[in-house]
């Protein structure tokens, strides 16, 4: 039975203090000291031999070790490179374990290319691999991490994450709400959405000043395979909130200014029925799919 690194309050701030370091707010530092919630998250992760795991912010390694025990191989990618370091001294035993040192982000729509490199290196050594998103993820980042995600080349088996409380509440929205938005909805239509647990400050340190909650999002096929076009549908369902108390009719007139002349918008409504003085709020993502597809159609036959 592997020992797993206590990341305890005094562990962390000697370990600081022996490197000269502190955590850093922007790089959303704010690692878990109850270790009950690092193995809440590797359970809710379910791993096993043939899952490679993604982890994003490495920190010093504690979740690391935990998920390289259960899981074929982990790759985890950590910006501060002085936590690199100290996770190195950590992780250097598992033979499973990549790490990566840069951020994780090409920019706010992308990947680096090199973690999807090392993930089709990984997923090809495991007959039957799959991969799995778990992290601790740095608060600042995590919204373009979990969206990305799944319009990357290799889309995840699942993701299972803390995020800001504020944010898992946007992902598990329900139509009409306030919550409710372009998150909730290019999430929902591709995955089962439920929130874990919630978790308070004292289990962080340093203590964020908000509260946190562990998500777990199942990809679901038959959902994605309804989406013929997912780019299509994640710049149709973004634009449509752009401006979320305005009435759909405006709404889809600036969505396609410039593509779409007035009266071809108002084609479109009128031939499926839509409500012009409706909010893109009230749609359910089933609905959204189905809107834009008709704009997409639209579109397609204009222009050949
Ligand atoms: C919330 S901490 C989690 C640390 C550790 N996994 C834990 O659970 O205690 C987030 C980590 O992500 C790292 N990080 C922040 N932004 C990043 C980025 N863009 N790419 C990679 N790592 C990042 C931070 O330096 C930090 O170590």
């Amino acid at each position: 039975m592997p020992k797993f690194q206590n990341q305890t309050i005094s562990f962390l701030t000697k370990r600081f203090r022996e490197v000269g370091i502190r955590p850093v707010s922007r790089h959303g530092q704010n690692f878990l000291i109850d270790m009950n919630i690092l193995d809440l998250i590797v359970r809710s992760a379910d791993l096993g031999p043939q899952d490679v795991v993604l982890e994003i912010g490495t920190g010093t390694g504690s979740l690391t070790t935990r998920m390289a025990a259960a899981a074929g191989h982990v790759i985890t990618v950590e910006i501060d490179e002085h936590l690199y370091t100290l996770a190195s001294e950590e992780l250097f035993e598992f033979d499973n374990v990549t790490m990566l040192q840069f951020d994780v982000l090409k920019n706010k729509n992308a990947f680096r290319p090199e973690v999807m490199e090392t993930i089709k290196e990984k997923l090809a050594e495991i007959p039957g691999g799959r991969l799995k998103l778990s992290a601790n993820l740095p608060y600042n980042v995590a919204t373009p991490i979990l969206s990305n995600l799944l319009r990357s080349e290799i889309i995840p088996y699942s993701m299972t994450a803390t995020i800001q409380k504020e944010v898992a509440e946007r992902i598990v929205a329900q139509p009409s709400t306030k919550d409710y938005g372009a998150l909730s909805i290019w999430l929902q239509s591709q995955c089962r959405c439920e929130i874990v647990r919630i978790l308070p400050p004292s289990v962080f340190w340093p203590r964020p000043k908000i509260d946190s909650a562990i998500v777990q999002l199942q990809v679901d096929d038959e959902l994605r395979g309804r989406i013929p076009d997912l780019e299509f549908f994640h710049t149709f369902s973004r634009s449509i909130f752009f401006h979320r108390r305005k009435f759909l009719r405006s709404v889809l007139m600036s969505a396609f200014k410039g593509e779409l002349e007035k009266n071809q918008v108002d084609e479109v409504i009128e031939e499926n029925n839509l409500q012009p003085d409706a909010r893109a709020e009230q749609f359910t993502p089933d609905e959204v799919l189905a809107m834009s597809e008709m704009f997409r159609q639209k579109l397609h036959s204009i222009r050949g």
